[in-house]
Parts: C-alpha cells; structure tokens; sequence
C-alpha cells in the first residue's frame, strides 16, 4: 500500500475547515463528532457503508458504537495530527449520513 506524505493542518486551517462543516469539533487534538441513528441497525448500516468508502481512502476513523450512537474521532496518525484526510473523510461520512 502506497503511504501518502500528508501535513498537518494549522490551527487557522482547521478553523476555517470547521467552520464549512456541520456539528465537528476538535476534541483532545481529533475532529469530533457524534451522530445518533433510530436504532443499532441504522447505526451499524451506517458502518457499513462507510467502509467501503474508508477502505477506498485509505483512512480510517476512530469510532464507538453502542446501541444508537456513533461517537467518531478523526486523526492522521502518520502525520501526528490532523490533515486534509481527516477533513475528506468527515465530508465523506457527513454525505453518507445524510
Ligand atoms: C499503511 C497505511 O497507509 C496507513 O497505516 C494508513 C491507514 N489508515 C490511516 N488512517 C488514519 N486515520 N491515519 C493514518 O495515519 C492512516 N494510515
């Protein structure tokens, strides 16, 4: 698997990244959010589909289910930070929620 070089995103960066999306936040140095389906099958569909797309991307979430709740952490761990994967990949799920 080919690694891609990936740089961190300023603080000003991110700022400006959150502000065009909906309901993240930076939490202990991760992208943040919780989402919150009717039930376990609609959450774990949810799982589902996305990892397709995260596989595809090379780039996988920090994620805990229980019962109706996803509660996702988005980090590049080879970057030590957060980067414009992070950023995709919050867009990414936020389209495959909605
Ligand atoms: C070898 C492979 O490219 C790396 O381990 C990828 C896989 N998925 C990843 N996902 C995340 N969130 N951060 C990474 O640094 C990362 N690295």
């Amino acid at each position: 698997m080919q690694k891609t070089t990936m740089q961190r995103l300023s603080e000003e960066q991110i700022k400006s990244e959150l502000s065009r999306l909906q309901g993240w936040s930076v939490v202990n140095g991760k992208l943040h959010k919780d989402y919150i389906f009717d039930d376990f099958i609609d959450a774990f569909g949810f799982m589902s589909k996305a990892a397709i797309h995260i596989e595809k991307m090379n780039h996988h979430p920090e994620w805990f289910n229980v019962y109706n709740k996803i509660s996702i952490d988005l980090v590049t761990h080879d970057a030590g930070g957060i980067t414009q994967n992070d950023i995709s990949l919050a867009k990414t799920l936020d389209l495959l929620k909605n």
